[in-house]
């Protein structure tokens, strides 16, 4: 029996109805070239019908009334190939070019609504999930942008007007063919809920599929490690299977739907050929302009069709429009402020005030009250899951606080809330070098100005010598993907160089030196120690503790004891004593 849950309804199954006209504003920013497309396309459509309609009056009466066809008939039929040709070519170039646009555009909203609600939105999701909403799901929605919104425009234009015309040479064609014309385009709308509920159920499965291969490929060494390849073999195969189930569950309802659009097509064939019998025999159209107007009649009924195979399938992409317009809306977890505080300039501390936080269970931060002077440097100490990094995210403003808040605090003058500061402002002075910083595909030197872009060669060269980066490799190395060529330390010491190159004012760093040995530990915090900055040191290593000019201890949410190392190791119950004896 598969143990992998498979893809059953979720609330991205039953994606919200309007998910699909949220997407037109898209359009908005391409207003010229979408005119363009729609142009191209009422062309591309017309031509068809005109050709169609022209050739059938040509053969009609070249039968009926035995004569060969005038050179202007010839003339107009060769036009029209041309211009059928000419613009089936145009629409499709345009509609795709517009697609590509907006896509381009769509990918850099959901990339800057991962932005704005990061790190929580990432750390909720697994990243698969959101490589597949980022890259997937904006991809399903080119068929959307190119092939359905020109297109229906044009349909419907093109069938009115034929209607029309069919009117004017007999009233009971276009009685049969509004009726058919009706019907196709309800068709999309008749089980638009199921369709778009099936839809659904191949985007999870298709974003679950993603979210456990990218998950394989990043911890492939230890699937190996401890042997579970092939367990995780079958899961991949399971999700392949479950993307198949939902992918054959879409495509038997389309076929059925392709059948169903056939038949009314049939039907209207039938209809259209009585019609036009009726009035030869009646006497009110001449048998030559018969065929014509069967042609026009049934010629306008093409693109309809082809636009109700649009729709069926653009409704089944409301779970992929779903899903992007979510990531494109995502709020903001750290509102910019109204009007923001600029810093004063020199050095800043950093206080906590009453700081409570929760991830939406138990708090996990309960009034905390810390407070760092400038220029000072402070270890933050407690057991593992007592709440550090959470204290570093508040500081670094990924998140505010549910009570409390956190300040900077100036040498002279009054302390500023980080929410009251600009984000740019904020990232210039406070910089957090986390437990993995990761390094991005490139060189050396292009991982240490990803801080800093306008950092010149020399800043770049004094950082590097600093944190020992000089003796890893020279800065035009590559260092792979997520720095896969480095060992564990070398990474901490290219991270800690990056921030650096910044020259914060306040310095974070959450366990950063934890990868490297004690001699290499000893000598960053020598070339990180410079007298006008503010330092937070998180760190388990008993040596890294010591340096800090104070210690503060974590405990149950709140800050439990402060003092020195000598204060604090000096007293055998303290907290410090009792969590050094046990991460010893
Ligand atoms: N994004 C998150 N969503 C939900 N809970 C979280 C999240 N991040 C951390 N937590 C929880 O919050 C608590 C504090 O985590 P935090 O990472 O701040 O601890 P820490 O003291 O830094 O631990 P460690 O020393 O092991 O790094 C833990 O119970 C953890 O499970």
């Amino acid at each position: 029996m598969s143990t992998v849950a498979g893809p059953a309804a979720t609330d991205a199954d039953a994606p919200a109805r309007g998910a699909l006209r949220a997407l037109l504003p898209a359009l908005a920013a391409h207003r010229a070239m979408t005119a363009r497309t729609c142009a191209a396309a009422l062309l591309e459509q017309g031509s068809l019908v005109a050709l169609l309609t022209l050739a059938a009056h040509t053969v009609g009466t070249a039968v009926i009334e035995a004569r060969a066809p005038s050179a202007a008939a010839v003339t107009a039929l060769v036009a029209l190939v041309v211009l059928r040709a000419l613009m089936t070519w145009r629409e499709m170039d345009l509609s795709h070019d517009l697609a590509y646009r907006v896509l381009a555009a769509l990918r850099v909203r959901v990339f800057d609504g991962l932005a704005r609600s990061a790190p929580a939105r990432v750390a909720g999701r697994r990243s698969g999930d959101l490589a597949a909403t980022a890259m997937a799901d904006v991809e399903a929605l080119e068929f959307f942008y190119a092939h359905t919104t020109a297109q229906l425009l044009a349909a419907g234009t093109v069938f009115t007007g034929g209607s029309v015309v069919l009117a004017t040479v007999e009233p009971w064609l276009p009685a049969v063919v509004l009726p058919v014309a009706a019907l196709l385009a309800a068709a999309p709308f008749a089980d638009a809920r199921a369709r778009a509920a099936r839809g659904g159920r191949t985007r999870t499965a298709l974003a679950r599929l993603s979210a456990d291969t990218v998950e394989t490929v990043d911890g492939v060494r230890e699937l190996l490690a401890f042997g579970a390849l092939a367990e995780r073999r079958r899961t991949l195969a399971e999700r392949g299977r479950q993307v198949g189930d939902a992918q054959r569950a879409e495509a038997t309802r389309e076929a059925v739907a392709a059948a169903v659009r056939d038949l009314l097509i049939v039907a209207a064939v039938l209809g259209v050929v009585a019609a036009a019998a009726h009035s030869v025999t009646s006497g009110r159209l001449h048998g030559a302009w018969a065929p014509a107007a069967m042609a026009l009649a049934l010629s306008v009924l093409g693109p309809v069709a082809e636009s109700a195979r649009a729709l069926s399938q653009a409704v089944a992409l409301r779970a992929a429009a779903s899903r992007v317009d979510v990531a494109v809306k995502a709020p903001a977890l750290a509102p910019p402020p109204a009007a923001p505080r600029s810093l004063p300039p020199g050095p800043l501390g950093v206080r906590l005030h009453r700081v409570s936080f929760d991830y939406g269970g138990a708090p996990v931060l309960d009034g905390v009250e810390l407070t760092v002077p400038p220029g000072r440097t402070l270890a933050l100490v407690g057991a593992s899951g007592a709440g550090k990094s959470t204290c570093a995210h508040l500081l670094a403003r990924f998140w505010d606080p549910a009570a409390g808040a956190v300040q900077l605090l100036p040498a002279d003058g009054d302390p500023v809330d980080v929410r009251e500061v600009s984000d740019a402002e904020l990232r210039r002075a406070v910089t957090l070098v986390g437990q993995d910083a990761p390094l991005f595909h490139g060189t050396l030197a292009e991982n240490l100005r990803l801080a800093a872009p306008e950092a010149d060669d020399k800043a770049l060269a004094e950082a590097a010598r600093l944190c020992g980066v000089d003796r890893i490799a020279p800065m035009d190395t590559h260092v792979g993907e997520r720095g896969a060529t480095l060992s564990g330390g070398q990474r901490a010491r290219i991270a800690l160089a990056r921030a650096l190159l910044v020259r914060p004012r306040v310095l974070v760093l959450d366990e950063s030196t934890a990868h490297l040995d004690n001699t290499g530990d000893a000598q960053l915090a020598t070339a990180l120690a410079e007298e006008s900055r503010t330092t937070i040191v998180i760190a388990h290593r008993p040596a890294t503790i010591r340096r800090a000019d104070r210690i503060a201890v974590l405990e149950d949410g709140r800050i439990v004891e402060e003092g020195t190392w000598e204060d604090l190791t000096g007293r055998p119950e303290s907290a410090l004593n009792r969590i050094l004896t046990t991460t010893a």
